[in-house]
């Protein structure tokens, strides 16, 4: 191979912009994400090694240096990982595989300079050398493969990189940066440790750097030939609790979530007995861009006895949890483990159950705490996660008595944080039903006609407006022995709360009503099931309301929206005899506009669309001009 230049992927030129233009804010964290590739290229080694123990050739010692040159204005990382032949060189570091990239910029373009955490997300990692250097040239020969096998990659980060051979006594890769005029701040061993300690402490491998004297003669610090490590390189999660400080424990979750933020909580704990595994388990502040895809991998890092085993071991957390960081490192497993073997292995089996357990233990400290700053975290997380909690409830069926208990909602009676045990508690007297109604605002289930006599009575309702909600209420039929009901659906029944007499005057006015309804039913004939009296309602004239056991409207409308067919199931009319509308209707000569409008307007309120909306406007119209 003689020297070649090849033209990068169009999405890493466009990254290479963005990277150069956007994230200078925070500019340091180029170190970081070049040390954490340095140390996973080690991580790999060891891990193919378990294979071929003659990868580590005659340096079984793996090991990070960082080291920097004054004169030439260049700055090295240099690792003895597994190091890229040509081919991964041009595929590593010329192209982006990864399909979030596109939503990466999105998101950089949109949030506009800020996030420079976002980088390491998105696998971008490398190009964040170009923040402070313009040219950068990684030297690099894949263990395995003869010296003569090396390659000598570089590019000014603008179209082009060059490959070139290399003949490369050591394997492993140096990335060499040659720094901007402008950030020679970065050539000081001083600023350097700061940031290596910063980042970089719990990396189980030791980052070294030369040593500096004081020249008394030169009056300046002075690098000799002695190396020392400059990171603790003490995997914080083998370490005993008492020993951590919280700022460690806040420091390490930065590191492996690239979230600036301090994380809501966490749980550090050490099991023993059956299977033996250390966890250590944060819960974020903020939701990720991609919460809602539910093939996310999950952001739990698998090591076994501190050698690190793979990144988002999905096996080991249910997919409800997929919010949750952290390190899960197993006593018990072989280290040539795959995703498969995961999959299948009791052991496994245990540390997913145990792991689970431990997070909402976690979430119940929070939300059943009696201290008001715990209450507001739960809320808080709630507000970002409830959602997909939520999922659980169906998934896990096992802790599906736990989850409910955490569940918090909107109500009639507050607009957020609301709990089951918080509702039952709340109940009426001969109250036996927890009652719910769904739609796709909350707005719009707070101004749903069918919550009328249950705000005149003040019976608590449950306002459910997530998209999980329909779903969630199919693997949750009861808490605490109380049914969950929806107002609805089937005829309303308030059992003990209604009073005799309410009753009476109700069945009263049904049978008096009796002549308007036949006729209401002929000529809403193909569009409503049934049409009733009922006392469901208080200020408007009527609403609709579906069978028992029958699907909602709201869900029919969710489904249609995902492209499911949802079975057109007729609804229920229900008036409401008090009504001055209805009452108008008997002696009315334009009784068939009337009873289509009321049926239109039951649509409307239900949050539905007309499906013939000129009709309807037609109506309308004639009665405005009559
Ligand atoms: N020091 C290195 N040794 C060996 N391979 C490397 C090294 N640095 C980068 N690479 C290769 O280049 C690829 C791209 O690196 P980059 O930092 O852009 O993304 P990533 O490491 O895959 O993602 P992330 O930064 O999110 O971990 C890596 O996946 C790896 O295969």
């Amino acid at each position: 191979m003689s020297k070649q230049t090849h033209s990068f992927q169009a999405e890493v030129k466009q990254i290479l912009h963005l990277v150069t233009h956007s994230l200078y804010s925070n500019k340091e964290i180029f170190l970081r994400e070049l040390v954490s590739n340095a140390s996973d290229a080690c991580d790999k080694l060891r891990f193919e090694a378990l294979d071929n123990a003659g990868l580590y050739e005659d340096a079984p010692q793996l090991e990070i240096r960082v080291l920097f040159d004054k004169e030439a204005r260049t700055l090295t990382i240099r690792d003895n990982g597994i190091g890229m032949s040509a081919e991964e060189a041009a595929s590593h570091l010329g192209t982006i595989a990864r399909s979030g990239t596109r939503e990466f910029m999105a998101k950089l373009e949109g949030e506009q300079r800020k996030d420079a955490n976002l980088i390491g997300q998105f696998g971008v990692g490398f190009y964040s050398g170009f923040i402070v250097a313009d040219r950068m040239t990684v030297e690099t020969r894949r263990a395995g493969l003869p010296a003569e096998a090396g390659v000598r990659w570089s590019s000014e980060g603008t179209g082009e990189y060059e490959l070139e051979p290399l003949t490369k006594a050591g394997r492993g890769t140096d990335v060499i940066l040659h720094l901007r005029e402008e950030e020679a701040e970065f050539l000081s061993t001083w600023k350097l440790k700061s940031i290596i300690s910063k980042y970089s402490d719990h990396l189980s491998l030791p980052v070294l750097m030369r040593r500096e004297t004081w020249d008394a003669e030169k009056s300046e610090q002075v690098l000799t030939e002695e190396w020392e490590t400059v990171n603790k390189a003490a995997a914080i999660w083998a370490r005993s609790k008492s020993d951590i400080t919280d700022a460690e424990y806040q420091d390490f979750y930065k590191q492996i979530s690239y979230d600036q933020e301090a994380p809501l909580a966490y749980t550090h704990n050490r099991v023993e007995g059956r299977s033996e595994y250390t966890q250590l388990l944060y819960i974020p502040k903020k939701a990720p861009y991609d919460l809602w895809n539910r093939d996310k991998r999950g952001g739990v890092k698998l090591y076994v006895k501190r050698v690190f085993i793979m990144d988002d071991a999905e096996a080991l957390m249910p997919t409800y949890l997929r919010f949750v960081k952290g390190v899960i490192d197993s006593a018990d497993l072989p280290l040539n483990v795959s995703r498969e073997l995961l999959q299948e292995s009791r052991d496994v089996k245990a540390i997913r159950e145990g792991s689970t357990k431990r997070v909402l233990s976690m979430l119940e400290g929070l939300a059943h705490s009696d201290d008001a700053a715990d209450k507001d975290k739960y809320l808080a997380f709630w507000r970002e996660f409830g959602a997909v909690l939520k999922e659980g409830l169906g998934e896990d069926h096992a802790n599906q008595e736990r989850l409910a208990k955490l569940l918090r909602f909107a109500s009639t009676h507050a607009d957020e944080g609301v709990g089951l045990a918080d509702y039952v508690g709340r109940m009426k007297e001969g109250q036996e039903a927890i009652y719910y109604i769904t739609a796709d605002t909350l707005a719009a289930a707070k101004s749903s006609p069918q919550l009328e006599v249950f705000r005149k009575k003040g019976i608590e309702v449950l306002l459910l407006s997530d998209r999980v909600d329909e779903w969630m209420l199919s693997h949750l039929y009861e808490f605490d022995g109380h049914s969950l009901q929806s107002v609805a659906k089937g005829s309303v029944d308030l059992g003990k709360l209604q009073d005799e007499e309410e009753k009476q005057k109700a069945e009263a006015a049904a049978e008096a009503f009796k002549p308007v309804l036949e006729r209401l039913k002929t000529v809403l004939q193909a569009r409503a099931k049934d049409v009733r009296v009922t006392s469901r309602l208080v200020d408007s004239p009527a609403c609709l309301v579906v069978e028992d056991g029958a699907m909602s409207a709201h869900l029919a409308r969710l489904l249609k929206q995902a492209g499911q067919a949802a079975p057109a199931a007729q609804p229920i009319l229900e008036v409401n005899p008090e009504h001055a509308l209805v009452k108008r209707l008997e002696s009315d000569p334009r009784f068939e506009d009337l009873a289509q409008i009321l049926f239109d307007q039951a649509v409307l309120a239900d949050g539905g669309q007309l499906e013939n909306p000129a009709e309807h406007v037609q109506r309308v119209t004639r009665l405005l001009c009559a």
